[in-house]
């Protein structure tokens, strides 16, 4: 068990340096499954929680998968079994991403029903009805999906009734070993749909069209493994931005990509802060009170769900009212009574939440109820009186590399604790009170107790 400290107040300065996009590298490892030939070396890897998790589903399927210094080399010649176990689906929604490459290759596959989780239901019946438009037979059971085809399966023409990332991640996939020429139709326009396509095609696939929303690809018999570079995290680069924004700072965000960010700058600039895109980076200053502005999420190239809360804790120290509406996922503002704890004034109504501005944020204890909650936490952490301390880090340590350590970079005062088993009750509880300087003097007095949690790797 872990947690993060956070104490307010610091101006953030300086430059920090964004990792591979882990929307990207999830479908690419998935996608190394289609190469019968060479291996796939796949670079700016992040050491992320749920880089582990896919590698563990590639290695259940018999697939060698070896990580170090950001690099994932995946062989998947020796691939033995179609199966994808409830243990590591159940982690991770995106290790669903195997069941296009499996059954395009495998003509059969099996993979445990990813569960819902707190944004939202997340139903996949746009990926089984584009696999079924391709030519496969699904039958559902015992918490088990099962796809099967008669042979390779055949191009088809699929049109999604939502722009989903993931589907059409897996349809690109199918596709990709299908006999024929499939069209998806109204295809979500991610920047990492057309990364997942640039490595497709650098496999051997013929995919066009990436990036606008109709995707053609052209089937082909084999695939082969290849060296890809993963673009950078746009959504960890965003959360970044809004560090600096929110603490007055001046940040340079190296390795964001502007393109990626358009909304997101786009708002960001409508609050006032100055955004200074550059080809190796951006970079971000704020040092005007910030104006309160409408966000409204939507699918690629429209405000990213993934920046919602984010977003919503610089909100909360703009001058005025705003209004978020969140309409990608039913279920995503569970950050917002995370806030209240620390003294926000927010109101939700239906898929819309009213966030009075100029607050004055306090430390509390908060708990990170998904990924990007966790981040907004730690965001509003950064400029509450007092410490904030936010617990579930795992969700964190699913989407972001050494956060503590490359926001300490940057000037701010965070790090993160973890509480040994055998440390006695009321040290926890001391430990959980404790101003930074207790906290550091606590880890001289027993080493071992606290630590800096290691990474997977
Ligand atoms: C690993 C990954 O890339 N995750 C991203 C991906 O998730 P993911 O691929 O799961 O998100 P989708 O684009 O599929 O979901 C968008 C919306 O479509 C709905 N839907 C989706 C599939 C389906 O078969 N039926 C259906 O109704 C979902 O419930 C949701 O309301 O895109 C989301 C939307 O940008 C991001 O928040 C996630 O960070
Ligand atoms: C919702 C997210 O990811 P996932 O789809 O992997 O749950 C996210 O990255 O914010």
């Amino acid at each position: 068990m872990s947690k993060f400290i956070v104490r307010g107040g610091n101006r953030l300065t300086g430059s920090v340096k964004v990792s591979g996009a882990k929307n990207s590298v999830l479908p690419i490892i998935a996608a190394s499954l289609l190469a019968e030939e060479g291996e796939s070396v796949i670079v700016d890897a992040p050491p992320l929680d749920d880089v582990m998790t896919i590698s563990k589903v590639l290695e259940s399927l018999g697939a060698g998968v070896t990580y170090h210094d950001d690099i994932i080399q995946v062989d998947a010649r020796t691939i033995s079994t179609c199966e994808a176990p409830y243990e590591w689906v159940r982690k991770m929604r995106a290790s669903f991403l195997v069941m296009g490459p499996l059954l395009s290759r495998m003509g059969r596959t099996r993979i445990s029903l990813p569960g819902g989780c707190a944004i939202g239901t997340r139903p996949i019946d746009q990926h089984l009805k584009g696999f079924e438009a391709l030519g496969a037979e699904i039958n559902l059971g015992q918490g088990y999906i099962e796809a099967k085809s008669n042979g390779r399966l055949r191009g088809a023409k699929i049109y999604l009734d939502v722009a989903s990332v993931g589907a059409t991640e897996n349809i690109m996939m199918a596709a990709s070993l299908a006999e024929g020429v499939t069209t998806i139709e109204n295809a979500a326009k991610e920047p990492e749909i057309v990364d997942l396509a640039n490595y497709l095609n650098s496999m051997g696939a013929v995919v066009r069209g990436a990036g606008t929303g109709v995707i053609r690809i052209e089937g082909v018999e084999r695939l082969h493994g290849v060296k890809h570079h993963v673009i950078p995290d746009r959504i960890e680069a965003g959360t970044y931005m809004a560090a600096a924004a929110i603490t007055g700072g001046d940040v340079f965000v190296e390795g964001a990509i502007a393109d990626h960010l358009g909304p997101v700058i786009a708002k960001m600039e409508e609050m006032g802060v100055t955004i200074i895109p550059s080809d190796n980076g951006i970079r971000v200053i704020s040092d005007k009170p910030l104006k309160a502005v409408d966000v409204k999420t939507l699918p690629y190239p429209g405000f990213p769900t993934d920046m919602q809360s984010q977003m919503m804790a610089l909100l909360l120290r703009s001058e005025g009212t705003s209004v978020v509406t969140e309409t990608v996922f039913e279920n995503r503002f569970m950050h917002v009574e995370e806030f209240q704890h620390m003294n926000a004034e927010i109101k939700v109504e239906g898929r819309t939440a009213i966030v009075t501005g100029n607050a004055r944020l306090v430390g509390a204890k908060v708990c990170a109820t998904d990924l990007r909650a966790g981040a907004a936490l730690i965001l509003a952490g950064l400029v509450a009186d007092g410490t904030t301390e936010v617990s579930g880090t795992h969700h964190i340590d699913r989407g972001y590399v050494h956060l503590a350590e490359k926001l300490s970079g940057l000037g701010a005062d965070i790090w993160r604790v973890s509480l040994e088993d055998s440390l006695p009750e009321a040290a926890k509880e001391e430990t959980a009170k404790a101003e930074p300087s207790r906290a550091a003097s606590l880890k001289e007095e027993a080493p071992g107790r606290f630590q800096i949690q290691p990474s997977w790797v």
